[in-house]
């Protein structure tokens, strides 16, 4: 992840005075779910799938794939897909195994993409938090000696360099709170009840909403703030009070990839430039996915850390 995003930065934004964040996170993500989930490193293939409309599918091109080498096998959730067996030894059908990749595909790439443009959005108008992020590079990443691998040797982060990023996972959850990715989910009712005057009929599909959930002044306190100490010393909420990734068995499976995925880019960007929001009210638009109506274009400058 880290070789691809550095890869990436230094096409698109080096040498550049503006970007769009936007189509950056998309193209970015389009080809670590390229790698990750077909293990294939040309994002064109990719791009050429129909994302938006995950029933459609060439049939006959999903059993056509070169033998990977046993590393990809392991590694790469199509290969899993192609190779996995129920318990009597039968394989899935092409039809389900296109369907379980779309699945993700449409699942995990603009989400992702969607959390690391509003990281750059409310980020790029604090940078008292921007300041933060750096310096606790500097206090929990990394001693200044690994500061200094990464750097300059060009070695690429590891999972304990992942695991400590706690800080930069604090803003990424309030980004979350503030602006998530995914804006509900649905339900269905198992038994009648009542919910603030409302009889619901056991049966009835339910909407929850993210959003809603995550802005309950009882437990985020002033609850418009961007405000990353929430989180401090590993704070645990509730359960079902914050749930930008949902909750219970119905849980995004995609929590940990995304993870990697945002921490890698928050440590990329933040290590190598300063940006400034054009326009600081640009309108959000979009429904399931909230998206930034012109791109979310930022001037960015680069700089050593
Ligand atoms: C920042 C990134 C992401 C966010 C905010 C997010 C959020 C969510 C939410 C709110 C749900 C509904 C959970 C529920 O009903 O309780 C969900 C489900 C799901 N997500 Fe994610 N997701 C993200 C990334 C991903 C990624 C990277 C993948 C795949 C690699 C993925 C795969 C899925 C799948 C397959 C489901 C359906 C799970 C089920 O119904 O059993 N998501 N996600």
């Amino acid at each position: 992840m880290d070789s691809i995003t550095q890869q990436q930065m230094q096409t698109y934004w080096e040498g550049k005075d503006e970007i769009k964040a936007f189509s950056f996170a998309k193209t970015l993500t389009l080809s670590l779910a390229c790698r990750f989930f077909l293990g294939s490193d040309d994002p064109e293939r990719l791009a050429r799938l129909p994302l938006q409309s995950a029933g459609s599918y060439e049939k006959s091109s999903v059993r056509k794939e070169p033998a990977w080498p046993e590393e990809h096998r392991r590694r790469i959730y199509y290969a899993h897909m192609i190779l996995a067996t129920d318990a009597s030894g039968k394989h899935m059908t092409e039809a389900e195994i296109a369907g379980k990749i779309l699945g993700v595909l449409v699942a995990g790439y603009s989400t992702v993409a969607t959390a690391m443009t509003f990281f750059m959005k409310y980020v790029g108008q604090r940078p008292d938090i921007y300041a933060k992020i750096l310096t606790a590079f500097h206090l929990e990443i990394q001693s200044k000696q690994r500061l200094r691998q990464l750097k300059r040797q060009g070695e690429l982060l590891d999972w304990d360099d992942i695991q400590k990023m706690k800080y930069s996972w604090n803003v990424i959850y309030e980004v979350m709170r503030l602006t998530p990715p995914i804006q509900g989910a649905f339900r269905e009712a198992l038994t009648d009840f009542t919910y603030a005057g409302y009889t619901i009929p056991k049966g009835w599909k339910i909407y929850w909403t993210v959003s809603t959930t995550n802005k309950n002044p009882k437990y985020f306190p002033d609850p418009e703030n961007l405000d990353p100490s929430r989180y401090d010393d590993g704070k645990a909420f509730p359960p079902f009070t914050f749930v930008p990734f949902g909750a219970g068995p119905g849980m995004c499976p995609g929590k940990e990839y995304a993870r990697l995925a945002i921490l890698t880019f928050v440590h990329n960007v933040v290590k190598r430039f300063k940006w400034e929001v054009v326009f600081p009210e640009e309108k959000i638009v979009g429904d399931m996915i909230p998206s930034p109506e012109k791109g979310l274009p930022i001037r960015i400058q680069s700089h050593s850390c």
